[in-house]
């Protein structure tokens, strides 16, 4: 049910609703402002489309009482695992029973209103998950159906929100980029006319700019790594593994790697071109069964906010050398504050 979802030929319905929404974001965010701090930015920007997609959530003021926990859960997310008060760990659990509340009140409302067909089923994640069943006709609980959006909510939004951020900071780094960038978004621009959504066509011309998220992806991956678990013995690089052990596969030592990247400081979207790089060596998402089932998604609410940020702006960066800390995600540790420069109209 979750990757039908997810899967491109559902998503391409919401690059309206995507589209319209970062426009809400940077008329409210980013316009008329000399300077802004991306990556709260970012989270807002994700977060909203997030909550609009799952639960249809969109006005500014419920999304923000909605992501006011999910900062608290996110800061314990990885903590040690000490359930005292004034602990991270603790905080995170309340914030997380405070979220599944509010979610259950939103699932029991939204089961109200598809019986008085005030809802469609097929209107965002949440009517999804309640309209249907499974091979045997049972229905989800209202409680999986929080967890599993609680899940999402938290697996999809920090980690497009780092990448987000980092398109910014390598877009100010790199002018030539920037160029390549503002050229492909402005064609897609002058063929809209006004007001007009960005639509699956759209999308498919961006390729230079997915190129160059791809390259943030590879330099700057949100997520470092996961576990495995080894299903048998095997011999690893003269090392031999057994079975049962736990093994980390890092995205970043991967993305460095010079057999698979030559020169791999490089920014070089071009790594991209044709068939690109070769299998399990560009893995920001993963791979494999356990791939990330947001990929599609994540691609296109970064290809829409590539559009508006750069047919909007130029910006330069405050801090030219902003420290990077992970936490567990890549940040810059002031959160990017940059001054931007709207272009003449
Ligand atoms: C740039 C954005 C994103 C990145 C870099 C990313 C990366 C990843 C990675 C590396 C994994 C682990 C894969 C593995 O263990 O092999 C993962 C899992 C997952 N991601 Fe994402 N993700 C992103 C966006 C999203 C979005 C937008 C959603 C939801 C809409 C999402 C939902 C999930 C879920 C549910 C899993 C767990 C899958 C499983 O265990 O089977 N992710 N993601």
């Amino acid at each position: 049910m979750l990757p039908n979802f997810l899967k491109p030929e559902a998503l391409q319905r919401y690059i309206g609703i995507m589209d319209h929404i970062a426009g809400r974001h940077f008329s409210s965010g980013w316009e008329n402002k000399d300077q802004v701090k991306v990556f709260p930015l970012c989270k807002n920007y994700t977060f909203w489309i997030a909550s609009r997609l799952f639960v249809s959530v969109e006005e500014p003021t419920e999304v923000a009482k909605l992501l006011e926990p999910f900062n608290v859960l996110a800061s314990g997310l990885i903590s040690v695992p000490i359930d005292l008060p004034g602990t991270p760990f603790n905080r995170a659990v309340k914030a997380s029973n405070q979220i599944r509340k509010m979610l259950v009140a939103l699932i029991k409302q939204r089961k109200v209103d598809l019986a008085e067909s005030k809802a469609s089923p097929t209107q965002d994640i949440m009517s999804h998950m309640l309209t249907i069943s499974d091979e045997n006709g049972k229905f989800m609980h209202e409680l999986d159906v929080a967890d599993k959006i609680l899940g999402l909510l938290i697996g999809g939004h920090d980690t497009a929100s780092s990448a987000c951020t980092f398109v910014i900071k390598f877009l100010a780094e790199l002018p030539e980029i920037y160029e390549g960038v503002y050229k492909e978004q402005m064609e897609i621009v002058k063929s809209k006319a006004p007001g007009e959504l960005l639509n699956w066509d759209d999308i498919q011309k961006m390729k230079y700019s997915w190129n160059v998220a791809c390259e943030v992806l590879r330099l700057a991956p949100p997520l470092q790594g996961a576990f495995r678990e080894a299903l048998a013995d095997f011999m690893y690089n003269g090392f031999s593994i057994p079975k049962g052990w736990k093994i980390y596969w890092s995205a970043n030592t991967t993305h460095r790697n010079p057999e698979c990247f030559p020169e791999p400081q490089k920014f070089d979207p071009a790594r991209f071109e044709g068939s690109g790089p070769a299998p399990y060596t560009f893995v920001p998402f993963g791979g494999g069964p356990r791939m990330c089932p947001g990929k599609e998604y994540a691609r296109l609410e970064i290809l829409v906010f590539i559009h508006h940020v750069v047919k909007r702006f130029r910006w330069e960066k405050i801090i030219p050398d902003e420290k990077i800390v992970v936490d567990p995600m890549p940040i810059p540790a002031k959160g990017l504050p940059v001054r931007l420069f709207p272009h003449k109209a």
